[in-house]
């Protein structure tokens, strides 16, 4: 396939590097651009004076002029598996509960829980499958997977098994996380050390074994995981070769960033509670700092700080965190747009957020997150737009035209 007269070719890096403060505002594109699609593959680009006219003649020709062709977005947080909604405890939170308190009520990742307890594997895949099919058609095209609401040996594996089905029958390069370590289910809320023990001796080991998950993921908060209980969970999980991740620094300043840098963790995910300690922990380590405005945004809480954090020199990752909770929402269209106007990102900072820099906090930066020849032909081609900017200016408006996954336009 050929996609011509381009108006913006956009996120193109032969060789990519994690972006980092002033870099992040770099975008490199091409005005007036072709694209060269070899099955799965971008197989070549330019500027439209270089196409050769015997290309035009081999190939399906798509003539987009006045769109933008951008690398499809990579989403490297999200909880998509779970089954039923929890807009009753949005409702609690409109008259005045905080997160916290509905999670104490055993609402939250318990109430979750329950209903993954209850639901069949095919039943879980059903409902999930809706969700990855719907993010997919708003640009979605790499994801990350977490498990974390089974809180049992079977709980967990069959979330695990779902992912493993989806990422089967999905074409999307696709991450699978276990976060064994979400809540602590009621009846070991007081025994934390007998729960720690069934994730780092009855979980993990069964989930390495099977190659069921590459990373381990943890919520390092008062009243759910402190640091010293993560610690046992890091230990068991880099004992059996899996990387870990950690939901850190949401709701206080818990010393999950800390903890993340100790262990040198691939990323440290949420920040909304962090100042000038945690912002220097993190320039002087190499773990991917992963903002999730969607949440603070759903929970009403104060944003992570994204413009100090870059203009500090951090490089900076922006991923929805869709879970039924704190963000009912995958769309990364809506994510960039707040990210622009609550974080005051620019539009090609919060872009390379949702692409080159996400691809790296999933490890999947040689595969996707930029236009480069070699590269899956995994594109977002928007509607007719006056420059890049639009796509946030317009927010709640679908930009969005087509999404092609593997050299296939699938919307
Ligand atoms: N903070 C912990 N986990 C999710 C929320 C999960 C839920 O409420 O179901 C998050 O990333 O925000
Ligand atoms: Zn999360």
């Amino acid at each position: 396939m050929l996609l011509v007269n381009i108006k913006e070719l956009c996120g193109i890096r032969e060789t990519p590097v994690f972006l980092k403060g002033e870099q992040m505002g770099e975008l490199p594109t091409i005005s007036n651009a072709y694209l060269e699609i070899d099955k799965d593959t971008i197989a070549d680009y330019g500027p439209m004076n270089q196409l050769s006219p015997k290309k035009w003649k081999e190939k399906e020709v798509l003539d987009l002029r006045g769109q933008f062709v951008l690398p499809a977005w990579c989403d490297c947080h999200t909880h998509l598996v779970y089954v039923g909604s929890r807009e009753g405890e949005f409702v609690d939170k409109i008259k005045g509960l905080s997160y916290r308190e509905i999670a104490d009520r055993g609402g939250g990742i318990l109430n979750s829980a329950r209903r993954i307890e209850e639901a069949s594997e095919e039943a879980i895949f059903e409902e999930s499958w809706i969700r990855l099919e719907e993010v997919r058609k708003m640009g979605t095209g790499a994801i990350e997977i977490k498990s974390g609401y089974g809180l049992t040996v079977e709980g967990e594996l069959k979330m695990l098994r779902v992912i493993k089905k989806l990422k089967k029958k999905s074409k999307m390069p696709m991450r699978v996380t276990f976060l064994g370590a979400h809540a602590f289910p009621q009846e070991y809320q007081y025994d934390h050390q007998g729960y720690l023990d069934l994730i780092c001796q009855g979980m993990i080991p069964k989930i390495a074994e099977e190659k069921l998950a590459h990373y381990v993921d943890a919520f390092c908060e008062e009243g759910f995981f402190s640091p010293d209980e993560i610690q046992q969970i890091l230990d068991a999980a880099h004992y059996y070769g899996l990387k870990g991740k950690l939901h850190a620094n949401q709701l206080s300043n818990s010393g999950g960033v800390q903890l993340g840098v100790k262990n040198n963790l691939l990323s440290v995910d949420h920040l909304e509670c962090i100042g000038e300690k945690e912002i220097k922990a993190l320039r002087n380590s190499k773990v991917i700092p992963v903002l999730l405005p969607t949440a603070a945004f759903f929970l009403q809480m104060d944003y992570p700080p994204a413009r100090t954090m870059i203009d500090k020199g951090l490089g900076l990752v922006l991923a929805t965190d869709y879970n039924p909770g704190s963000s009912p929402s995958g769309n990364i269209p809506f994510l960039i747009a707040l990210s622009c106007i609550q974080m005051l990102m620019t539009p090609e900072e919060a872009i390379n957020a949702v692409t080159n820099n996400a691809a790296f906090a999933m490890e999947l930066e040689a595969e996707v997150g930029n236009i480069a020849k070699g590269k899956k032909a995994n594109l977002v081609i928007t509607k007719p737009m006056p420059s890049l900017a639009f796509l946030p200016y317009a927010f709640g408006n679908n930009m969005v035209d087509q999404v092609m996954i593997g050299g296939k336009l699938l919307y």
